[in-house]
């Protein structure tokens, strides 16, 4: 069985965060392993409160690990601190990490900094050069790169800037813009659209951590970069077009969909 890493942060409420990335692992059939790097008190109404972890046990996480089991691939997500950034590249070094999944999470949906303002450099420094991807959403590209993103082609030209930051692919996620939901991949020689009709629900909750997490699952699989996206993109369209109303806010994307449809024991 292949084996995939999230190095995240745990959403109490299940629908971003190590949560919605180890229910997408199970739905891709892979084995899930997790290095929590902070735990926020959050719900679809947003986030309250974070305690971040101490960068030992972050590196002592990831040791153990590595030292003991084959990681077919590694999805990064939100890493909150300059300690917790550097202690990560470091520990993917040591190892030689594969298939390095990167999203820059920045701010959750309900406005709160997932990533501490004085950290973007460390991570555009440090973790972008080891990425094999890296997912970043309109906001993130934008804050990223400094350039201004209201079209497909400002993405396509974000995306390029970002390649010359040292990620081997870069997907720019167009779930914020207004029309279809275009995510734009370039991989260094060619730009290519993954593009699904835009879903009209208020539940996307974990959409980019659900993609990311997908990408990696496909990579683990064998996949190359492109068939990776295209399947992950499938994956997560399903995942909002099903999405579930839980809660009273911003509800989660729907990972037992694709799962029970598959096993022929869909009980909505
Ligand atoms: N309303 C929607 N309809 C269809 N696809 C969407 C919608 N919102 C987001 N997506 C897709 O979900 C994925 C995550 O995108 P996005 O929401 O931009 O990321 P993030 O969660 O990091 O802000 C992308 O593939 C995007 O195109
Ligand atoms: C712990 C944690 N990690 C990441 C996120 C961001 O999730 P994302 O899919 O980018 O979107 P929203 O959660 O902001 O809807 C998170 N919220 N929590």
């Amino acid at each position: 069985m292949k084996k995939v890493l999230t190095i995240a942060g745990s959403d109490s409420s299940g629908g971003a965060g190590i949560q919605a990335d180890l229910k997408t692992f199970s739905a891709h059939g892979v084995f899930g392993m997790s290095v929590i790097t902070a735990v926020t008190a959050q719900n679809t109404q947003g986030v309250f409160a974070v305690q971040d972890i101490s960068k030992d046990i972050i590196a002592k996480q990831i040791e153990v690990i590595f030292e003991d089991i084959d990681v077919d691939a590694v999805k990064i997500g939100m890493v909150s601190q300059i300690d917790t950034i550097n202690t990560i590249a470091e520990e993917l070094k040591k190892y030689n990490a594969k298939n390095i999944v990167l999203d820059p999470v920045m701010i959750s949906k309900s406005g709160f900094d997932l990533l501490r303002p004085e950290a973007k450099d460390a991570l555009i420094k440090n973790l972008l050069p080891i990425a094999t991807i890296i997912t970043p959403n309109i906001h993130e590209a934008r804050a990223i790169t400094g350039m201004e993103i209201k079209n497909i082609n400002d993405m396509e030209m974000a995306a390029k800037a970002i390649f010359e930051m040292g990620p081997k692919n870069v997907l720019v996620k167009g779930g914020h813009l207004e029309e279809d939901a275009t995510d734009v991949l370039f991989d260094g020689y060619e730009i290519n659209h993954f593009k699904s009709h835009r879903i009209n629900t208020k539940n996307t909750h974990g959409t980019g951590c659900t993609l990311s997490s997908a990408i990696a699952s496909n990579l683990a699989l064998g996949y190359s970069i492109f068939e990776a996206v295209e399947r992950a993109k499938e994956y997560i369209t399903v995942a909002i077009e099903h999405s579930l109303s839980i809660g009273k806010g911003v509800g989660p994307t729907n990972h037992f969909y694709t799962l029970y449809k598959k096993a022929g024991v869909l009980n909505e």
